[in-house]
């Protein structure tokens, strides 16, 4: 569904992403795992658009994105949760949802939305910016899925929310997955989430993956040494 082949991405003279090849299956949730400075939001980041990556190619389906603005990426099926969620916190609920809708022509957000984060419903005409951090991941996850999306990517989801909201939120994404048949792409440094949602476990070092692993009979402690410093 998503299909990365040998990317580069480069601040100046400083290559962040080298060669780094990826495919993700159709329903697959696959955990990108590394410490801090590794490239994994670099990577996120050059595969929505927002930065621009030196060569490589990046497919969703048979739809090539490289050279496209990330709003045609996000009509082409890719969705974004950024690191530390840029909600817009003047806007209420409802209308940060709404901003994700544009690409899809829909005037309404979908009850499913609603139903997958019922506490949206119930605080949708309050602003974004007063929600807490756990609710406000939960909105941006929300803005989202409203452009109906093949592919997400979530940016390190849990930094900054409780234990026990992290356990939920693997729980949903697995529902979104389940039930929207969507792929999913997230960026981690926690090893439990991870292997609470993910189908495949990768760990990035320097812009390139040093380790793959299926969920099912992974090395817990290999992964672990790799994500400590
Ligand atoms: N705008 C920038 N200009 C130059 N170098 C940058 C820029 N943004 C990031 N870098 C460098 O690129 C490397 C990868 O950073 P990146 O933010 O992608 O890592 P990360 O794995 O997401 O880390 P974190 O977990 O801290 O978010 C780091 O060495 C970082 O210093």
């Amino acid at each position: 569904m998503l299909s990365v082949d040998k990317l580069n991405v480069a601040y100046g003279q400083s290559q962040v992403i080298n060669a780094l090849s990826l495919d993700v299956a159709p329903g697959e949730i696959v955990a990108i795992m590394g410490r801090n400075g590794m490239g994994k939001t670099t990577l996120m980041k050059s595969l929505i658009g927002i930065i621009p990556s030196q060569s490589g190619s990046v497919k969703i389906g048979n739809a090539l994105l490289e050279g496209l603005e990330s709003y045609q990426r996000v009509a082409n099926g890719l969705a974004y949760v950024p690191q530390g969620r840029m909600i817009f916190p003047a806007l209420t609920v409802r209308e940060n949802i709404e901003t994700g809708l544009t690409v899809t022509g829909q005037k309404e957000v979908p009850a499913l939305i609603y139903e997958l984060f019922p506490v949206l419903l119930e605080m949708k005409d309050r602003r974004g910016g007063n929600l807490s951090g756990g609710q406000q991941q939960q909105l941006a996850i929300a803005r989202a899925l409203a452009s109906n999306p093949k592919v997400l990517l979530l940016d390190e989801p849990t930094e900054g929310i409780q234990p026990s909201i992290i356990k939920e939120m693997a729980r949903t994404l697995r529902r979104i997955r389940d039930e929207m048949g969507l792929s999913i792409v997230v960026s981690e440094q926690v090893l439990s989430f991870a292997l609470d949602m993910a189908d495949r476990v990768l760990v990035i070092e320097k812009g390139e993956f040093v380790h793959e692993s299926p969920r099912a009979g992974i090395d817990e402690k290999k992964v672990s040494a790799f994500l400590s410093v």
